[in-house]
């Protein structure tokens, strides 16, 4: 059996707070300011991610924009061929999203497909104007023609490499690792 061993951090507390920063500057200049905007974190890790974005956000402009859950197990492109039964949890927005953007969050881009299955959570609770993605990393490797709008580092990979996030309160700790499977 091949175990999961970490190999490199490649962001530590600090980088994941100062490339958020980055990102909620950027997520207000892009809108042009903040209204009418909603941030809706994938869980699991989207969700803290979410949740520390909204924090930084009302911090430059002074307002707590609405942080919504969403859980996409439902809507994943392999639900059917799974050999267990997945866990199913809440999804949660507390505003209507009909004509309003919406940033997705999530901690690693890397097939889309989780993005893929995203979208199409959000477009059957409603029809926002707009759907924007941020991303902690980009680790390439992509199988659907989508990509982040706010990056928090892009991560060059091989494809027997896998990133692991981990980010207080899910986990004990804030940082980004590369692990790799020893034989
Ligand atoms: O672009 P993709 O190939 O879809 O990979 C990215 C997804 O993989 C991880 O989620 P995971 O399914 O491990 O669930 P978790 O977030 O609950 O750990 C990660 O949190 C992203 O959501
Ligand atoms: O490396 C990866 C790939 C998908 N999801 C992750 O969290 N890490």
């Amino acid at each position: 059996m091949s175990t999961l061993i970490e190999k490199t951090v490649i962001m530590d507390e600090q980088a994941i707070r100062r490339g958020l920063i980055r990102i909620a500057h950027e997520i207000i200049e892009n809108n042009k300011g903040i209204k009418d905007l909603i941030l809706v974190g994938i869980r699991t890790r989207g969700v803290p991610l979410a949740e520390r974005l909204a924090a930084e956000i009302k911090r430059i402009e002074g307002a707590q924009l609405p942080v919504g859950i969403l859980d996409i197990t439902l809507y994943r492109d392999d639900l059917s061929t799974l050999s267990y039964q997945p866990i199913v949890h809440e999804t949660q927005i507390p505003v209507d999203i009909s004509g309003k953007t919406i940033v997705l969050i999530d901690d690693v881009l890397y097939t889309g497909r989780t993005v893929r299955a995203a979208l199409d959570a959000i477009i059957d609770i409603g029809r926002p104007k707009v759907i924007q993605l941020a991303v902690l990393v980009d680790r390439g490797h992509r199988e659907l023609p989508i990509r982040a709008d706010y990056v928090g580092k892009n991560v060059p990979t091989s494809s027997k490499e896998v990133v692991g996030v981990q980010l207080m309160p899910v986990d004990d700790a804030d940082k980004v690792v590369i692990k790799e499977f020893a034989e």
